[in-house]
This record gives C-alpha cells, structure tokens and sequence, in this order.
C-alpha cells in the first residue's frame, strides 16, 4: 500500500492539468465527431473547468465519448447521437460548434458557406430553444458570416444577448504568435500578438508593431510573415493534399479560447484576448462585428478593447479587410432573414 503522501504524488504527476477549479460548467460540443471536434472533445475533458462535456454529431458521437470518458479527469462525459440534440444541450453553459465541412486546396472559407450557414443556423436555433443562456463559441467556417447567423437567429428567437457569441480567432492569435517567435527567436508563449479584423485571408490583421518583437520588421520580412499569418490555414489546407484543414491546432485553439470564457464564468478577473463579436469599433462604416482585444468574464464579453496604436502598414491591411469583412457579415444576416 503506498502511503498518503505517495499517492498524492502519484496522483499529481498522472494530471496534465490542476483539478481544482473555482466554478465548473457543463460545456457540449456540437460537431465533436469531426477532425476537430474529436481532438477538441479530449483537450476539455482535461480542463478543470469543466464538470461535464456533452458530445454532439450527426455521425459518431457516443463512440468519441465512451473513449474520451476513460480519461482519469473529474468531468462526466456523455455521447449523443443525431436525433439526441436537446438532450445534449440541457442545462449547458458554453457550447462550441465546430460542425461542418472543411475546405479543400483551392477553396476559399466563403465556398463554405452554402453547406455551413444552415448546418451553423439550425444549431443555433437549437441552443436558443434548449439552452437560452449558453456562450456560444463558433468555430465552423467561414466565421465572417457564421458569427452573424447565429446573431440573428438568436435575435428572431428572442434570447440575443451580444456578450455571448464569440467567433473563435485564436487560431490566428496561435499562429501569429508561433511564426514571429521563429523569426524573433522568442519564446512564443511570451509573444502575444493582437490578432484582429476577422477570420479569413486578407480580414486577418496582426498588429505586430504592439510588440517588442515585431516592432522593427520591415520591407520583405514583414510582408512575408504577414501574409503567413493571414493564409496560415491556406498552409494546412495544401499540406492536407485534399484530408481537410487545420484540425489539431484548432482543437487546442479552440480549448484555450474555451478555457479563458470558463475563466471568465468562474469570476476570474483580466483575461484578455483577442475574438470576433458583435462590436462598435467600426459601426460607424456599417460593420456590426469584428475580432478585437476582449476582457472576458461572468457575463461573456464584459469590455471591448479599442486597437490601440497601428503603424502605417497595419492602417493599410485595415482598409483592406473592412470592405471584405462588411461583406461577409452581411451575406451571414441576408440568409438568416430570407430563411
Ligand atoms: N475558426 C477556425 O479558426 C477554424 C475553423 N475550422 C472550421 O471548422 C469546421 C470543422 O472542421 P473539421 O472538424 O476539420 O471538419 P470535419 O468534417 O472533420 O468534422 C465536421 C463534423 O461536423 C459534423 N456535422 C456536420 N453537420 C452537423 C450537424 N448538423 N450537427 C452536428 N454535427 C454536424 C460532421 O459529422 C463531422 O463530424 C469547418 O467548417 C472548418 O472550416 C477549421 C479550422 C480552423
Ligand atoms: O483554413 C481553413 O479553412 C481552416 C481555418 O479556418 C484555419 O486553419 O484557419
């Protein structure tokens, strides 16, 4: 028998993370079959956060959960299959919804549309019936135009609250972080960049000149690493040959993002990071929603945070994203409206 000591040791050592937690919540993920979802659906089984996870999909989701629920982390963890969605989202706090095709090389996020926007708006519908009061975080492409279907459709139900639809950015925010640390030879865990705009292409803005590390780029390099940063997900889609896009990256992405609302939930003060809500930063040229720096707590978005210093460059790649992201939000309102 080992001593009590001992097997507290033992049972630090077998925890990723600390399982304490100030306030827990139930989190469902609809879509939790998928590339992302399943991966997604393991990286929250280990937040502390988190007291039960719900797991949706059209297609295989009790066979994700029994296999994710043998993880030795406190949270509950049940499968639900299609004809289950109410079930699944009983009594949830946050939902994260990665359901929905993937692009292929070639495409663009907007090619998504045609089969997203209704798989995104009839999932919507559901959380606004089922579970009124959830956060929900979007993931499912493209997130120019899923954010505001979601809105809408809330707001047609009744139950809108603009502090809790966040469009999920931080893979940007991830990869920002990643490939100027390559280039500044930084840690990149301690190379925040403020990603903002929106989640595609050229609506992807990184404000490098708010930091040490990026301040000094100029010419060639900075162009570089800005359009990596903008077509990061472009990088996934070609290596993938055809398999789909970015799915691990997003997974723990898409945790992290998860993890700083259920912070924000249990009462934690000063989370800070950058997603794309509905927004008064550019209301004034007609843009209802845009990706900024947001201080997250019990009520979802409790502050949006203005840009901040932009250099020349940064203005430019501004001016190019409004009109496109414009765009793409209202394509996202026309076709909850005419649904
Ligand atoms: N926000 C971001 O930064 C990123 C967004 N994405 C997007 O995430 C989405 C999912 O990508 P993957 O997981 O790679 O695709 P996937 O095809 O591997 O998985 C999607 C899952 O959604 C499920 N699904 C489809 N309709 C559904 C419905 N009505 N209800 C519940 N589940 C449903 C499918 O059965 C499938 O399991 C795509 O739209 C992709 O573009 C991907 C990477 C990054
Ligand atoms: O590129 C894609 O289609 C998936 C995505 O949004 C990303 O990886 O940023």
């Amino acid at each position: 028998m080992l001593a009590r000591s001992a097997l507290r040791n033992v049972s630090r050592t077998n925890r990723l993370f600390s399982t304490s937690a100030a306030r827990q919540q139930k989190v469902t993920v609809l879509g939790a079959g998928g590339g992302i979802g399943q991966p997604l659906s393991l990286l929250l089984k280990l937040d502390p956060y988190v007291t039960s996870l719900s797991l949706y999909d059209i297609r295989g989701a009790p066979g994700v959960a029994a296999d994710v629920s043998h993880v030795d982390t406190g949270s509950v963890v049940t499968g639900y299959p299609a004809d289950k969605l109410d079930e699944a989202l009983e009594g949830t706090k946050v939902v994260v919804i990665p359901a929905g095709v993937p692009r292929k090389p070639g495409m663009t996020r907007d090619d998504l549309f045609n089969t997203n926007a209704s798989i995104v708006r009839d999932l919507a519908a559901a959380v606004g019936r089922v579970a009124p009061d959830a956060h929900i975080l979007v993931i499912s492409n493209p997130v120019n135009s899923t954010v505001p279907i979601v809105s809408e459709v809330l707001q047609k139900a009744g139950v809108y609250d603009p502090r809790r639809v966040f469009g999920v950015t931080t893979l940007d925010v991830v990869r920002a972080a990643r490939f100027l640390a390559e280039i500044a030879d930084s840690n990149p865990q301690e190379t925040i960049v403020p990603v903002v705009g929106g989640h595609s292409g050229p609506t992807i803005v990184p404000l490098l000149s708010q930091l040490e590390q990026g301040k000094g780029l100029a010419g060639e390099g900075y162009d570089k690493l800005v359009h990596r940063i903008q077509f990061g997900g472009d990088e996934v889609v070609k290596a993938k040959d055809g398999a789909g896009s970015a799915t691990l990256s997003m997974a723990y992405a898409g945790a992290r993002f998860a993890n700083a609302v259920l912070r924000g939930l249990a009462g934690e003060k000063g989370i800070v990071t950058p997603t794309f809500v509905k927004s008064p930063l550019f209301e004034d040229k007609g843009i209802e929603y845009f990706s900024s720096n947001v201080e997250l707590g019990v009520n979802g978005v409790e502050k949006i945070h203005p840009l901040g210093p932009l250099s020349a460059s940064e203005e430019k790649l501004l001016e190019a994203c409004l009109p496109e992201l414009k765009k793409n939000i209202e394509k996202g309102k026309a076709f909850v409206s005419q649904s």
